[in-house]
């Protein structure tokens, strides 16, 4: 596959407003996404994501390193480069709340540049698409946080770029809408043959839409991996094990010491061993403590788990 978006050992630092310290937000960063990919950018709170996507697509010009959209580079090549990317950041809020649905999408295809004559047609696409036919009419700020969301989204189709990066497109938003949401850009990714770069906490999100996940934390690339590789990776030391009586307290306790036991009830255990061969030691300590194992079974494993593992012990392995 080929690579439309490259990004090399990209490093940005800012100067905090009151103490001028000099704060690292990303550093070293690099990684590559092939056309038509769904790419997760996660990571917590203050990572580094936003500074990513926003050096990605222009906003941003990092201290050190480089960008390359389909060649051209993002600082050199501006212009060029540029014309393959739409971006929707911080979600509803570059849209103009005073003008309807409809009108919106009209200022904005002229504003992207769509010719004048395919904007009616251009606009009625978007609405049927999006099923926002029956608010067209409506003001932005009538609407709720969930069609706003999917009129930033549609707004960021209209230039019929390659690339379309997203922050954060499900803050906020109900299941119901959440879902609706990620089917919109499944459609849009496999049946327009768009790239799609997703920074997000919404886990659901990784694991059903995004073939690869990017992790950053504290500025830096922890792991870079397709997505069921890594559940894969992870699941297969994911255990349940179900005993015969209730665990008491200490044997709780102890056992916790001992393993990284993510869930608990009074005579089941989940557990996700850093080692396969641990599920023996486990089983050897529930015997020296007379509690007789009912089951063991594997569990899947779902995305949250190896995220928090992940950027708790910084492994990918
Ligand atoms: N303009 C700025 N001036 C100073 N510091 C900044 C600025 N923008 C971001 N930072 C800092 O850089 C770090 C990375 O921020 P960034 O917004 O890229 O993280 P993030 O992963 O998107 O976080 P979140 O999930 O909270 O949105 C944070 O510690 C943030 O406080």
């Amino acid at each position: 596959m080929e690579s439309i978006i490259s990004v090399n050992a990209i490093h940005k630092a800012y100067k905090k407003r009151k103490s001028k310290q000099i704060f690292t937000a990303v550093s070293n960063v690099s990684f590559s996404v092939m056309k038509g990919e769904i790419v997760g950018l996660l990571g917590p709170n203050g990572a580094g994501k936003t500074t990513t996507i926003k050096t990605i697509c222009g906003l941003l010009v990092p201290d050190q390193g480089t960008v390359t959209i389909n060649g051209f580079d993002s600082v050199r090549d501006r212009k060029k480069a540029l014309r393959h990317i739409s971006a929707v950041l911080e979600g509803n809020r570059n849209l103009y709340w005073r003008l309807t649905v409809f009108e919106n999408l009209v200022y904005f295809a002229g504003n992207r540049g769509v010719p004048k004559k395919e904007i009616a047609k251009k606009v009625e696409e978007l609405l049927t698409l999006f099923q926002l036919h029956d608010k067209q009419d409506e003001l932005v700020n009538n609407l709720s946080r969930g069609m706003q969301q999917k009129l930033a989204v549609s707004v960021a189709m209209l230039a019929d770029t390659d690339v379309v990066l997203l922050d954060e497109p499900t803050l906020g938003l109900d299941v119901e809408t959440g879902y609706e949401v990620r089917n919109l850009l499944r459609h849009i990714a496999h049946e327009q043959g768009k790239t799609i770069i997703i920074s997000t906490h919404d886990m659901p999100v990784v694991q059903d839409l995004c073939e690869r996940t990017i992790i950053i934390n504290e500025g830096e690339v922890i792991a870079n991996e397709r997505v069921d590789q890594l559940l894969r990776l992870f699941a297969t030391s994911a255990y349940r094990v179900e005993v015969k009586a209730s665990l008491t307290d200490e044997q709780q306790a102890m056992l916790a010491s001992r393993f990284p036991i993510h869930h608990w009830e009074a005579d089941t255990l989940e557990v996700n061993l850093d080692q396969e061969q641990d599920i023996y030691k486990l089983m050897a300590i529930l015997k020296q403590n007379e509690t007789p194992i009912e089951t063991i079974n594997r569990t899947g494993i779902n995305f949250e788990q190896v995220f928090r593992k992940l950027v708790n012990e910084g492994v990918t392995s």
